[in-house]
């Protein structure tokens, strides 16, 4: 078996286009989505997360400010522009890209983003409403998980799913969404006995670990599907810098019925989501007078 190779490069792409098409029956309406973008430090990776963001935000028709500070920012001073940003009418969604330097307190940070414009779903008050099946702004990576899992199959009842990785941004509220699509769901995490037989239980196995191939070929039930959130940056045989996921791929192609390429499978489709995210926000803003939200289902 040779598996069906899921393209979130595409798929995101057709979601951004969603988002485009909304965001100009928003515009006809008076309102622009905007999108607050804060970026702490210099760390290479979130600078490149940040430029795709703005860029695919522009290219969507949605507005973004972005605010670039120096590491030595300290929490307090983060805080007072979350509130000033807070208080705008244009921004919609506060993005604060992690991870914030060491010493600044994420999680107040976090705290202080108005629940309705948190767009990265990070916020208290959006994790408990996911979890009580309550409308809420859902986390990007999570989100963006399920939509490719619903392009291989809608069928999700009483699949048994199994979210390898605990953390707050990604393994709960994924477990969360698969609970909600009626899958039983298991987390498993470091502590987790006999990880590889608990793995070839799974016909959803999403691989959130962040440790590079951690995830053998023959961990995976045949069939399954196989969604690898992981980036991570190694040294190829060549010398050359490689991203590679958390499962091993080249193993797990012949034991999986679809898998996500890193890259080209879940990130992509984060960008995507939090344009989603910020469009919704804009939406829910004006109270029922604009429409329906964006779904994952159309
Ligand atoms: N505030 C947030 N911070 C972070 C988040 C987040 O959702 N919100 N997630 C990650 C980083 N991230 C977005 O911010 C992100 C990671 C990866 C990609 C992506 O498209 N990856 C490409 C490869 C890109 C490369 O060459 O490095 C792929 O997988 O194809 C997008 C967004 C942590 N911080």
């Amino acid at each position: 078996m040779t598996a069906t190779l899921i393209d979130g490069r595409a798929v995101a792409e057709r979601l951004r286009e969603r988002v485009a098409a909304r965001t100009a029956e928003l515009a006809r309406h008076g309102v622009i989505p905007g999108l607050a973008v804060v970026l702490v430090g210099e760390d290479p990776a979130s600078q490149v997360y940040v430029g795709s963001k703005t860029k695919q935000a522009a290219a969507a028709g949605l507005k973004h400010f972005d605010h670039r500070l120096p590491a030595s920012t300290g929490t307090s001073e983060l805080i007072a522009l979350v509130e000033q940003l807070n208080g705008r009418a244009d921004v919609h969604g506060i993005l604060v890209q992690l991870p914030l330097p060491a010493g600044v307190d994420s999680a107040a940070v976090l705290a202080a983003i108005d629940p309705a414009k948190d767009v990265d779903g990070f916020h208290a008050v959006n994790a408990g409403r996911l979890a009580l099946g309550q409308d809420a702004t859902v986390p990007c990576t999570p989100l963006g998980c399920l939509i490719l899992i619903r392009e291989v199959t809608r069928d999700l009842a009483g699949k048994r799913a199994v979210v390898v990785g605990r953390s707050n941004i990604v393994g709960k509220p994924m477990a969360q969404l698969l609970l909600q699509n009626d899958c039983t769901v298991t987390i498993a995490h470091s502590r987790t006995r006999d990880l590889p037989q608990l793995c070839r239980e799974a016909e959803i196995l999403v691989a959130a670990i962040g440790r590079p191939k951690a995830i053998a070929g023959d961990w995976i039930r045949p069939g399954a599907i196989v969604i690898d959130v992981g980036i991570n940056r190694t040294v190829g045989a060549d010398g050359k810098s490689k991203l590679v996921g958390d499962v091993d791929f080249d193993a797990a192609l012949s034991h999986a019925g679809a898998i996500t390429p890193v890259p080209g499978g879940v990130g992509p489709m984060t960008i995507a989501c939090l344009l989603m995210n910020t469009v919704n926000a804009a939406i829910r803003s004006r109270a029922g007078t604009l429409g329906p939200l964006i779904g994952v289902s159309q």
